[in-house]
């Protein structure tokens, strides 16, 4: 096929969901032809993790909003769901377009894909050309001096942090839209919404999907969350991390805009927000040298683990009626949300795979189904990371204690008593620990605990002997 170089060009939009700092659109409108903005959901690949029920509703909203901001710039958004290579030569071959444009993708499935769609155009001779936004660094890059993949967090980040970090680029202030026909999905016939039931009111109370909702979130963090943020973000009862991961699941924000917002801020609490986006960065760099990150363990020594099958005590973890208010709180947050506090992920996590014994993959896919942030990289990484089956990852001997974890960053309780309301009355040196409450004070709190709020699933001092002896016989792979 001739190149059509006067044609229009195909920006394709998958985890890209913005118009600012995009760098395949805005190469795509500085070049002045016709601009076919193309959504594709590709869940085709044999790779390919199909989104769970929460990042589908938040797709939904941010396609709509996305939908809105091309609108503005005089283009229009197409949608399509399918193999990416296919619907792309489709749309090639209905448009006569002679480029098709495009922002990296870091999944498995996605690198794969992207791999055949550039070499099948450029064997075509049309334009194929993909940018960065995503992650700050690209991932087969970075290696340590012996040639291999970085294993260890603190090494991986001083070398990551070595790189100049580049500006933003603007939104294009207007696109020529292309005026000719193309196939598209209508974006309510996707069905990502919920309907029987519709769980997702608070959800819809908590977020804003959408770039707007992003980058105002960016600025109210840095304006007003910033500050004590290194103390602050242990303490799920406050508002002190920024929110961000969901904005940044879906390409809504870019860590460089992110790192231009923090550029003046010096000290302490920027340089520790700086590094919790450099373990995103570190959670693909593990994804890009382990594609399976999601089903294998990273240390092959776990795959002799040998996990409970526990179906009862999996579905108390997961409604929240463990009879541990700390993992019941962030259970629930969860659910009704789409999100959990970082400290509270890592305390539900530790519950599941060390006083449960149940399989962290069991977890990472309910993770996968529920949060509204469920990232290929970052997901995975961190259950390994507390299941002790990962790079870097907690020692084994690390088991959390889910009263005193909670006594020590929830010391008032003011986190239980929003999550967890029927245990709301009860004084703060109970509200961690309702169990050992005498009964004269769970009476005054009408409180009857196995009827209002369960008793202890499990004695976590047994369960965790119960896990050292079983995690001793696994140690290092
Ligand atoms: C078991 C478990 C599962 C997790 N699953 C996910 C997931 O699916 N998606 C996800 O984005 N994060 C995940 N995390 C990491 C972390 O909990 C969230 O990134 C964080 O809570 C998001 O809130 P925030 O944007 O307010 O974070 P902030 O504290 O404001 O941090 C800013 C950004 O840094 C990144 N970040 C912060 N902490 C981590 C971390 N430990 N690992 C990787 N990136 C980090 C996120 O992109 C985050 O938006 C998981 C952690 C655990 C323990």
């Amino acid at each position: 096929m001739e190149r059509n170089q006067a044609g229009p060009i195909i920006v394709l939009f998958r985890d890209d969901l913005r118009v600012a700092d995009n760098g395949a659109l805005a190469a795509a409108g500085a070049a002045g032809r016709p601009v076919v903005p193309l959504f594709i959901l590709d869940e085709s690949g044999k790779d390919a993790r199909p989104l769970g029920g929460a990042s589908r509703w938040w797709l939904h909203h941010s396609l709509a909003a996305l939908e809105r901001s091309l609108e503005q710039l005089g283009g229009k958004l197409f949608l399509r769901r399918g193999a990416t290579e296919k619907i792309v030569a489709e749309a090639v071959k209905e448009t006569g377009a002679g480029a098709v444009y495009w922002n990296r993708r870091y999944s498995p499935a996605g690198i794969d894909a992207d791999k055949a769609l550039k070499s099948g155009l450029r064997e075509q001779g049309l334009e194929a050309k993909s940018h960065d936004g995503f992650l700050l660094h690209e991932p087969s890059r970075l290696a340590t001096q012996s040639g291999d993949f970085y294993k260890v967090f603190t090494p991986f980040y001083r070398r990551l942090a070595e790189d100049d970090v580049r500006d933003p680029i603007d939104a294009p202030a207007s696109l020529t839209g292309w005026k000719g026909k193309l196939a598209s999905d209508r974006l309510d016939a996707f069905g990502f919404l919920p309907r029987h039931p519709d769980w997702s009111s608070g959800l819809a109370q908590r977020w804003q999907p959408g770039e707007q909702g992003a980058g105002e979130r960016l600025a109210r963090f840095v304006e007003d969350g910033l500050d004590n943020y290194a103390e602050n973000r242990d303490l799920p009862g406050i508002d002190g991390t920024s929110g961000l991961s969901p904005h940044l699941a879906h390409g809504e924000i870019t860590p460089f805009q992110i790192m231009a917002a923090l550029r003046r801020r010096r000290g302490k609490d920027a340089d520790t927000f700086r590094k919790e986006v450099g373990w995103r960065e570190f959670s693909y760099h593990l994804l890009f040298n382990r594609p399976r990150l999601h089903k294998e363990n990273f240390r092959p020594a776990f795959e002799a683990f040998e996990w409970q099958s526990a179906p009862a005590a999996l579905k108390a973890w997961q409604r929240g009626l463990t009879g541990y208010p700390i993992v019941d709180a962030g259970m629930r947050e969860l659910w009704q949300t789409g999100w959990m506090h970082n400290r509270v992920r890592m305390i539900a996590a530790s519950f599941l795979v060390k006083d449960l014994l149940i399989d962290w993959r069991t977890g990472e896919d309910w993770f996968w189904d529920t949060l509204v942030d469920a990232d290929a990289a970052s997901n995975p990484a961190s259950w390994q990371w507390v299941a002790g089956s990962g790079a870097d990852a907690a020692p084994y001997f690390r088991i959390f204690n889910p009263v005193l974890q909670g006594e020590k960053f929830d010391p008032q309780g003011s986190y239980i008593r929003r999550y967890v309301p029927e245990l709301a009355r009860l004084p703060d040196r109970y509200i961690h620990r309702p169990f050992e409450a005498p009964a004269a004070v769970l009476r005054d709190c009408g409180l009857c605990l196995g009827k209002d709020y369960p008793s202890p699933i499990v004695d976590h001092a047994m369960a965790r002997d119960r896990a050292l002896e079983m995690y001793r016989g696994t140690r290092e792979g």
